[in-house]
């Protein structure tokens, strides 16, 4: 128990306990996304309901069958399902769908609303998705016996991502929510994508609810799983719910749990229209499709509205819910989240966290969020050089569907004309990349991801390098000083991994900040770690080391100095600028060594010898020799004619020299894939 009381100390920072202590205080923890634009308003919900009440009731608003008049904001709960990867959270928002009857029980396929091809195949939610859904419900100490009079409900469900590199799709939704549900698996217990996801929440002043998931398995121990939210979360154990979405067991609890424990939106449905835009993608037959909450106000088909961010003037063409496919409502009424078709062009228009409202009226733009921050950076080329164009346009259409990359047009003497990428994440870049080769057909070779450093050169001046080849090797000044970024990282480990963790982090050039015992058996450990540690191969190690038993997340932080240099592969000499990498002075030797050695197994024999050297600046520290293939120029020669097979092996002596000269090697494409794995 002591241990529990330690880690409730460390755990609830000073920020999370100022924020139980003194609720005045919260304005001043405006989440990751710039604060939440229902925030602050939630105890004037009830004045501005009478008033949305009578003036929706006055809107046609009939489509589809769906009358959203009868749907002011307390008749409305817009809630996230939020948890550590894998914990349940498609599978709880399946059997949510079934119970409101908005998909037919066993008829949809199993994590329904994971929709994309590179979800289904890996079994995880890449982008968050909106379902809503109708639950007729009595208030607790309402009268049972008029079951014909339960109010319906409006109940907007979005189903989040739980691996780190979306975590910005996270906060995106939960700024269009007043609760979350918090699921954890019964026997993983609180794991670290747990305790980043109930920050974001609670920073959100967001109405929790713990759902202990997968209390079939044999191995559950929800008591053990109720002390853990208590110790680190000070959630109250009568609190949480125990279900099984797998059998469907305690799953009727939740959403009268979500009506009961979740305020209604508190918008003014009186005031001008005020949309917080949240996602956008495009569609070949609608064009762009923005997800939007309405904060204020009321939207119609018909409207002329307006983005705070470009000016720009849009008519709206289209608007309904997601039931969960898009279903058209012709409005879309105070604290409702919906769809919005209005003629945009290109997804670049619909700005995330953009406040739209009506043309005719000025109003203040809502809190928006903090801009997406790129984690690494990685070049795309065509794998066959005369498809630039293709891939152009692959990358275009794709980038319109995921808003959180970054592109820029680059060009490579090894590789040709391609694209620097900036992406959230290596999990992030892997999946835009399969989709490319998925959704669009194309074929694609990666360079080996960077993070973003900063160099100084000796008169002061400072460059940010996303793409190692542009750092000269050497350059006209002199390189004085040199940062990289960090990340705080939490590390939940059984007690029995400590040693070697600490070993992979210290390896890494990691510092350790925090390590705690969460229950007798777990510990809770937080490090700095030099984001470009992290990014290749690290979580891999980290599961491989604790048999899959670790879970880890982290949070940028910080530029650390560090000693940087950067790292060229010759191939005969010639630096191929697509395997430019920079790396810590210490480590130099040993990555060096390494990609020489990939290298020389994945590029094949050749008519002339292969040197492959990893160098800094002009001095080389690795090396390896691809031997030429020796071609019998004596085959035909039979017999003993000693002065003619000398001649001709003179001849192919000097043809090696000069295809050595003339000749350019031919790097396989899985050479690149290699590289990407060494550290
Ligand atoms: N035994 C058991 N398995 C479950 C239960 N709920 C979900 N699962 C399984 O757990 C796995 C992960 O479930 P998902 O619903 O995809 O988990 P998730 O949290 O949405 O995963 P991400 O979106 O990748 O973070 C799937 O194989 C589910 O079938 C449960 O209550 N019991």
């Amino acid at each position: 128990m002591g241990s529990l009381t330690r880690v409730s100390k460390s755990l609830k920072s000073s920020k999370y306990l100022s924020l139980l202590q003194n609720s005045s205080k919260f304005n001043s923890f405006s989440s990751i996304f710039g604060g939440n634009p229902f925030f602050g308003r939630l105890n004037s919900y009830r004045i501005g309901l009478s008033q949305a009440f009578c003036s929706n009731s006055r809107q046609n608003s009939t489509e589809n069958g769906i009358d959203l008049n009868q749907y002011p904001p307390e008749r409305i709960r817009n809630f996230s399902i939020i948890a550590h990867i894998d914990h349940g959270k498609s599978t709880i928002a399946d059997r949510l769908l079934e119970l409101t009857g908005t998909i037919k029980r066993g008829r949809g396929q199993p994590q329904y609303l994971d929709k994309l091809q590179v979800e289904r195949e890996r079994g995880i939610t890449v982008k968050a998705q909106t379902a809503t859904m109708f639950h007729r419900y009595n208030f607790r100490g309402a009268d049972k016996d008029h079951k014909q009079e339960e109010p319906s409900f409006l109940l907007n469900l979005i189903d989040t991502p739980g691996h780190v590199d979306f975590s910005y799709e996270v906060s995106r939704s939960l700024a269009a929510c007043q609760g979350a549900l918090l699921v954890v698996d019964a026997a993983q217990g609180v794991q670290a994508q747990t305790v980043a996801n109930f920050y974001l929440a609670f920073e959100s002043n967001l109405a929790i609810i713990p759902v202990i998931n997968k209390i079939d398995q044999p191995t559950a121990d929800p008591d053990l799983v109720k002390a853990q939210l208590k110790s680190m979360f000070d959630l109250d154990p009568d609190d949480a719910l125990l279900t099984s979405a797998k059998t469907g067991l305690g799953l009727e609890k939740v959403l009268p749990a979500v009506i009961e424990r979740i305020p209604p939106p508190p918008g003014m449905s009186s005031s001008p229209l005020r949309m917080l835009l949240l996602d956008s993608y495009y569609d070949e037959y609608k064009g762009v499709i923005c997800h939007v909450a309405v904060v204020d106000g009321v939207l119609r088909k018909g409207d002329k509205i307006s983005s705070v961010a470009t000016g720009q003037a849009y008519e709206v063409l289209d608007v309904g819910i997601m039931h969960p496919e898009l279903t058209p409502t012709g409005v879309l009424l105070t604290g409702q989240v919906g769809y919005v078709v209005s003629g945009m062009r290109s997804t670049k228009e619909a700005r995330v966290g953009d406040t739209l409202h009506h043309s005719r009226s000025v109003v203040e733009a809502l809190p928006g969020f903090k801009p997406v921050k790129h984690m690494v950076f990685s070049g795309l080329f065509p794998a066959d050089g005369s498809d630039f164009e293709a891939l152009n346009n692959a990358i275009e259409r794709l980038a319109c569907n995921d808003a959180s990359v970054s592109v820029a047009k680059e060009s490579s003497t090894a590789l040709g004309l391609g694209f620097r990428c900036g992406f959230l994440g290596l999990l992030h870049m892997d999946v835009f990349h399969q989709r490319l080769e998925q959704e669009y057909g194309a074929h694609v070779i990666s360079t080996i991801p960077t993070v973003p450093y900063i160099f100084e050169y000796a008169d002061g001046s400072k460059i940010q390098v996303q793409n190692p080849a542009a750092l000269p090797s050497n350059p006209k000044q002199r390189l004085v000083a040199s940062w990289e970024p960090t990340v705080i990282a939490t590390i939940i480990i059984p007690s029995e991994y400590v040693g070697p963790i600490i070993t992979l982090c210290s390896e890494r050039r990691g510092e350790q900040l925090e390590y705690t015992f969460i229950d007798s058996q777990r510990v809770f450990m937080k490090y700095r770690l030099p984001l470009r540690e992290i990014v290749v191969d690290f979580y891999n190690e980290l599961k491989s080391i604790t048999s899959g038993y670790a879970s880890f997340d982290y949070e940028d932080s910080e530029y650390q100095q560090s000693d940087l240099v950067k790292l060229d592969i010759l191939l005969n000499g010639q630096p191929v600028d697509a395997m430019a990498t920079i790396v810590h002075n210490l480590k130099a030797q040993r990555v060096g060594r390494e990609q020489v050695e990939k290298l020389k197994k994945f590029i094949d024999r050749q008519m002339f010898e292969i040197i492959i050297q990893a160098a800094i600046g002009s001095k080389v520290i690795a090396r390896e020799t691809i031997s030429a293939m020796r071609k019998n120029v004596l085959a035909k020669c039979y017999g003993g004619d000693v002065t003619r097979k000398k001649k001709l092996l003179e001849k192919q002596k000097e043809g090696k020299k000069r295809m050595k000269r003339v000749g350019s090697v031919d790097i396989p494409q899985e050479a690149f894939h290699e590289l990407l794995k060494v550290s």
